[in-house]
């Protein structure tokens, strides 16, 4: 893992969004496409911001979200409303949105179509995670119902969870398409979040999923 600790919050969002369009750029110099796989949650929204004026091919980026709460885009804690909101926006409304939520009762209906539209979209190019100060990342939640499945070596693209802390049902992206991203990222915020990433370090990704991730993450910290 490498940790980049920043002096203050606005200028850590400027350079990530800076280093993220950059890794996209080189992806779209060696490939016809790249994938942008993106956290929810309130953290990156600064770096939607600035990422959607960005001058980029943004017609060859396609853009998904790691996890997505299964609520319909009108609900105020859906992924895709966020991204749509702050991301897919400006510049960067040319780029291709995969939602990994449908209007079906629960998450296990949908795992089937919603794979077969992110499976040609892998390895994920650039991925940005989050993580919650209980050690989770995406909706890889500690306790969840299906976390075994979902950390598990031959899992399948995308497992539906339910989990304390997590609210509503859910539907992630499982631990072994996250790992097989070209360039990962982890961006956090506050005391408490560093303090849960140290933890994270000596657990193993059943206690702490997001340790799954670490070894070829680069954390970006500001207080
Ligand atoms: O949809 C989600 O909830 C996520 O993708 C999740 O993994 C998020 O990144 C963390 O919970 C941190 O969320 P905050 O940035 O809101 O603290």
């Amino acid at each position: 893992m490498k940790l980049v600790e920043y002096p203050d919050s606005e200028l850590m969002m400027f350079d990530l969004a800076d280093l993220l369009a950059s890794e996209l750029s080189a992806a779209l110099r060696q490939n016809e496409g790249a994938s942008f796989c993106v956290a929810g949650g309130s953290t990156p929204g600064p770096v939607f911001d600035i990422l959607s004026g960005v001058k980029l091919d943004w017609d060859r980026v396609t853009i998904f979200p790691s996890d997505e709460r299964w609520v319909p885009e009108t609900d105020e804690r859906s992924n895709a409303r966020m991204l749509k909101r702050r991301l897919l926006t400006g510049k960067a409304e040319a780029a291709r949105f995969i939602p990994l939520y449908a209007d079906t009762p629960a998450p296990e209906d949908a795992v089937e179509a919603l794979s077969e539209a992110i499976e040609p979209n892998l390895p994920i190019s650039v991925l940005l995670l989050g993580m919650g100060a209980d050690m989770h990342t995406a909706s890889l939640f500690p306790k969840a119902d299906h976390l075994e499945q979902a950390l598990s070596p031959d899992a399948p693209i995308l497992v539906p969870i339910t989990a304390p802390g997590a609210g509503e049902p859910r539907m992630t992206l499982s631990a072994r398409v996250l790992e097989d991203a070209m360039n990962t990222h982890i961006l956090i915020t506050g005391e408490e979040k560093r303090k849960a990433l140290m933890r994270a370090q000596t657990l193993e990704p059943d206690e702490a999923p997001v340790r799954a991730v670490l070894d070829a993450a680069t954390v970006h910290w500001a207080p």
